[in-house]
């Protein structure tokens, strides 16, 4: 009984369990990636007696955020990160973004608690599982044990009613959310994300919310699985996994939102609750814009960015970087025409990772330039100088301002999109 981050610590320990307790888990995978491995294995190596991880399949390390490395310096620490890798027979996943890889792999299920040295570990709930970042100490702890331990949070949930408008998306609303509930309102709470309008979207759609979960502070982002869970993680894992829902929830506090009264939204710097119309900043212009990342780089993202694309230039004075989230994403967008779209226009389209979204490489920014990006956080210096700035917005906004140069409302773009498709059926 209770809420859903409830329900799942009860279904893993076999006994009810009530939010403020403390408890102590087996976690079903334990992941960490290129940058955050080296310190998680200095501490599990401490901490291990026989010097072996707890479970070499339920342990997974991911290279995804200088990938193909970019330095020596990271040349360096990935030799050693393979290296333990090798020895403890773990294989490295070198496909694209640790977010997108591990749920694509199938091994985040409905009711399994994973834990990751990355912050937007927080994205899997949108398959029902309890996920959530933790710092590479911790992170080396599971490793070694298995195990790690919760105080079960509190829960706010988040109720989405209403169609979307024309030209709004996921990552709109998503940034509503952040608006309305600030960059630390969720601090040490679980976002359990309910009412029709989650329903209707895809769990890609549901991936954006539940990764920006931890931009209100949050524990985790969670959904309660349904057929569209079921019929995304078909062929992707044979595992039997509970359909666990919320029963008599008792949320610290409800927050509404008609999805059929927003606009296309921006989130400006240099806070991710900085949330204004994008009709309101238009004027601003912008340097570079980047496609991609764990909360906006799949295939509905490029397709619908595709479509705004197709058949044209973006601005000259405006570079693009496209990156997919992961070789699936990639080899899919070849197959449809997507990349060439984007390499037709002008944009350069990278290997699934992370690429310029914490400023290491693929399109770093010079001082005062301005990017406009999908990514989930805008603080000051992330992409590069700390005098540039960056905006966050939906990847139709990012296309329709690649187009112009500076940032553009995307409704009347996609007006013409879907003028153009009409007119060729
Ligand atoms: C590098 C890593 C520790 C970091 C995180 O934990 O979130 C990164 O992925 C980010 O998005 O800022
Ligand atoms: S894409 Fe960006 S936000 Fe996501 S894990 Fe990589 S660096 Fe972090």
């Amino acid at each position: 009984m209770g809420t859903l981050a409830e329900e799942i610590f009860s279904y893993k320990l076999g006994r009810p369990v009530t939010q403020g307790e403390t408890v102590v888990v087996e976690v079903d995978h334990v992941m960490s990636h290129d940058t955050t491995s080296p310190l998680a294995i200095q501490a599990f190596r401490k901490l291990t007696e026989n010097g072996r991880v707890f479970n070499a399949q339920r342990a997974h390390i991911v290279f995804d955020h200088i990938i193909p490395a970019a330095t020596v310096a990271a040349a360096t620490l990935q030799r050693d990160v393979r290296s333990f890798a090798r020895e403890q027979q773990i294989e490295v996943l070198q496909e694209g973004i640790c977010h997108q890889v591990m749920p694509e792999k199938g091994f985040v299920t409905p009711g399994s608690v994973i834990v990751g040295a990355d912050s937007h570990t927080c994205t899997y709930g949108a398959l029902g599982a309890f996920a959530t970042g933790m710092g590479s100490t911790d992170i080396g702890v599971a490793y070694a044990t298995g195990r790690t331990w919760f105080r079960v949070p509190s829960t706010i949930n988040i109720h989405l009613t209403g169609e979307l408008p024309f030209g709004v998306y996921a990552k709109d609303v998503t940034l509503e959310m952040v608006r309305r509930v600030g960059v630390d309102g969720a601090n040490y709470r679980a976002v359990e994300y309910t009412g029709d309008l989650v329903r209707r979207f895809s769990i890609s759609e549901r991936f954006t919310f539940c990764n920006m979960a931890i931009e209100m502070g949050g524990k985790a982002g969670l959904v309660a699985p349904d057929e569209k869970t079921v019929e995304w993680l078909r062929g992707r894992t044979d595992k039997e996994y509970p359909m666990l829902a919320p029963h008599n929830p008792q949320y610290e506090r409800v927050v509404e939102i008609d999805a059929s009264t927003l606009s296309p939204l921006i989130a400006c710097p240099p806070d991710v609750n900085n949330v204004v119309p994008v009709q309101e900043v238009e004027h601003i212009k912008i340097d570079q814009v980047f496609l991609g990342t764990c909360t906006n780089g799949r295939l509905d993202d490029l397709a619908i960015a595709a479509s705004i694309l197709r058949g044209k230039r973006i601005h000259p004075d405006i570079r693009m970087v496209v990156i997919p989230a992961s070789r699936e994403i990639y080899l899919e967008a070849m197959r449809l025409g997507y990349l060439e779209t984007f390499v037709q226009a002008g944009a350069s389209v990278g290997t699934p990772g992370c690429g310029p979204c914490i400023g290491r490489h693929y399109g770093v920014l010079g001082p005062g330039e301005r990017a406009l990006t999908t990514m989930n956080r805008n603080f000051t210096g992330r992409m590069g100088d700390p005098t540039a700035e960056i905006y966050l917005g939906s990847p139709a906004t990012v296309a329709a301002t690649a187009l112009t140069g500076h940032i553009t409302d995307p409704r009347e773009f996609l007006a013409g999109a879907v003028r153009e498709r009409n007119e060729q059926e």
